[in-house]
Formats: C-alpha cells, sequence, structure tokens
C-alpha cells in the first residue's frame, strides 16, 4: 500500500525542560481532523536528538494513546550505528506503529555498499514498514538513486523521504519511480513540484501551520485540479521559507505557541528560540 498525502512530522513540545504532555495531547487532537494522513514523532522536527531513551519511548506511547488508532503512525528512528537502531527499533516494534522513518546514517559517511548494508540489516530485523530519509546536507552523504532501486527491492523498505538537495535526482527518481514505493518530499518548498511529477506526499514541518491548505493542495492536484491547486500553493510559498529562516522546528513553535496550541516555545540546546526579527515577521503572517 503506498503512502500518500500530508504527513506530520510533529513537533516535541516542552515545559520547563520536560515534556509538555497536555500540550501533546492537545496537538494531536487539533491535527486529527485535519485531512493529514499521518503522524510522524520523533523525527528531526521532533528533535529526536535531544531526548533521551526514556523520552524517546514515552513520546511513542503518549503518541498512540492520545492518537488512539485514529491515524497510522511512523516513527522517527535513525542512527549512525546499526547495531543502535536495531535495539531502538525493537522498542518501538513494541507499539502498534505501522512503521519508522529512518535518516540515513551521519557523521561517519558511509559509502554506497555502506547505506545498503545499514537498511538492509534494520528490514531484516523488524516487520515494521520502513521509509528511509535521505537529507545529504544534514548527514553528510548522499545515497544514490541505484542504492534507492536496490533497496526498495526489499520487502519492508517500502518509502523514501527525499531531501537529496539535487532536483535532477529527484526527477530521476520520479520518473522511474521503483515499483510498490512511495516518494515523499521532506523539502516543504518542493512539495507542488514533486507531486505534480508523480510523487506520493510530503512529510512537512511547514503543515503544522495551514494544515488544511497543504491537504487541500494535495487533493486538488489528485483531482488534476492543477490550477486551484496552485492558487492554494502560492500563498504557501511564500510562508514557507520564513518557518525555515532559523532552524527548524524554532519558528513553527512559536507560531503554535501564539495560537495557544502549545503552552511554551522552548526548544532543547543546541536549537534557540527564535529572533525578535523573525518573529515579528511570522506575526504578520499569522495574522
Ligand atoms: O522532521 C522532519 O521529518 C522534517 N525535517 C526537515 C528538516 O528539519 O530539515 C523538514 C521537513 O519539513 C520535515
Amino acid at each position: 500500500m503506498q503512502i500518500t498525502g500530508v504527513w506530520l512530522p510533529i513537533i516535541t513540545p516542552f515545559k520547563d525542560n520536560k515534556l509538555d504532555y497536555q500540550s501533546y495531547k492537545r496537538l494531536i487532537d487539533h491535527y486529527s481532523d485535519k485531512g493529514i494522513s499521518g503522524f510522524i514523532p520523533l523525527g528531526t522536527t521532533g528533535e529526536c536528538p535531544t531526548l533521551s531513551d526514556f523520552e524517546f519511548e514515552d513520546m511513542i506511547e503518549k503518541t498512540m494513546e492520545y492518537n488512539n488508532r485514529r491515524l497510522p503512525v511512523y516513527v522517527g528512528v535513525g542512527g549512525n550505528c546499526t547495531a543502535q537502531v536495531i535495539k531502538k527499533v525493537k522498542i518501538a516494534e513494541y507499539y502498534d506503529i505501522k512503521g519508522i522513518l529512518s535518516v540515513c546514517p551521519y557523521y561517519n559517511r558511509p559509502g554506497q555498499e555502506g547505506i545498503y548494508g545499514h537498511f538492509k540489516s534494520i528490514a531484516e530485523e523488524t516487520p515494521l514498514d520502513i521509509v528511509m530519509y535521505n537529507i545529504p546536507y544534514r548527514t553528510g552523504v548522499n545515497m544514490e538513486n541505484e542504492t534507492i532501486y536496490k533497496l526498495s527491492e526489499i520487502k519492508n523498505i517500502v518509502g523514501l523521504k527525499d531531501c537529496c538537495g539535487n532536483i535532477k535526482q529527484t526527477a530521476e527518481l520520479l520518473m522511474n519511480p521503483p515499483e510498490d514505493f512511495s516518494i515523499l518530499t521532506g523539502e516543504d518548498l518542493l512539495f507542488f513540484l514533486t507531486l505534480t511529477m508523480g510523487g506520493h506526499g510530503g512529510i512537512l514541518s511547514s503543515s503544522h501551520l495551514k494544515t488544511e491548505m497543504f491537504v487541500e493542495v494535495y487533493n486538488k492536484i489528485k483531482e488534476n485540479d492543477l490550477e486551484s491547486a496552485l492558487k492554494i500553493w502560492k500563498p504557501l510559498y511564500d510562508f514557507i521559507p520564513l518557518l525555515f529562516k532559523e532552524p527548524n522546528p524554532a519558528p513553527v513553535k512559536y507560531c503554535l505557541e501564539e495560537l495557544s496550541l502549545i503552552d511554551s516555545d522552548e526548544v532543547r540546546l543546541p536549537l534557540t528560540q527564535i529572533s525578535d526579527q523573525l518573529k515579528e515577521k511570522l506575526d504578520c503572517i499569522l495574522l
């Protein structure tokens, strides 16, 4: 089954440096009826690098409890030590999740054979669906299309979150998509383009805001109504860059606090809250 539509890489709300469960429940309830296809906790936007092992599991547990089977859930489980990733996947498996979103190993910069071995080993150890996440500008390594094709032959490697940063590589993959494999963009500004070239959806931090508009863009494109889709897309295209002007998810968290969806816009170091200049700009679009 293909993974389609708008997926929310949901933020992790903090208050006084602790997980803020009340805000998290509020968020899950808020987004559940906005037309998104599912939740992805513990992604980059979920500030996964700053969560303890206890918080990692706690977040999965709370997501499943608050969501109460309303929407499918993929959990961010990645790392640069294959064995450690497998251990964490085993913890995630305990919950009724659909699958995992797993980033390419970062920092130790494996070659293509190593990237292949990493994902193949994870896939062999779990029945969960795996969506791979290629984001060379964060990880330091690019997963080449050849490697993606090879990995897509593994039954439970079901998709890719594409942030390769090279439109030629993205286009080549979309023009010759692997069979039974979903290609979702994680480049918020490329959502429209990806869909019109046959992509299946997006995992978009910016869809925390104006969520229904992102969903409408997806629906209109799937209905082949490009003109209406573009009309909805244009204002989104203008506001998305503001959300990435300073490190994600700090701008998104600021907006969510302004909208009273979370109690605090706290982020954990090394991320910091946004500047007053950006606050002013965001206030204008929130009006
Ligand atoms: O958390 C995610 O998944 C996303 N990560 C990207 C990033 O932070 O660079 C952005 C995308 O919107 C979602």
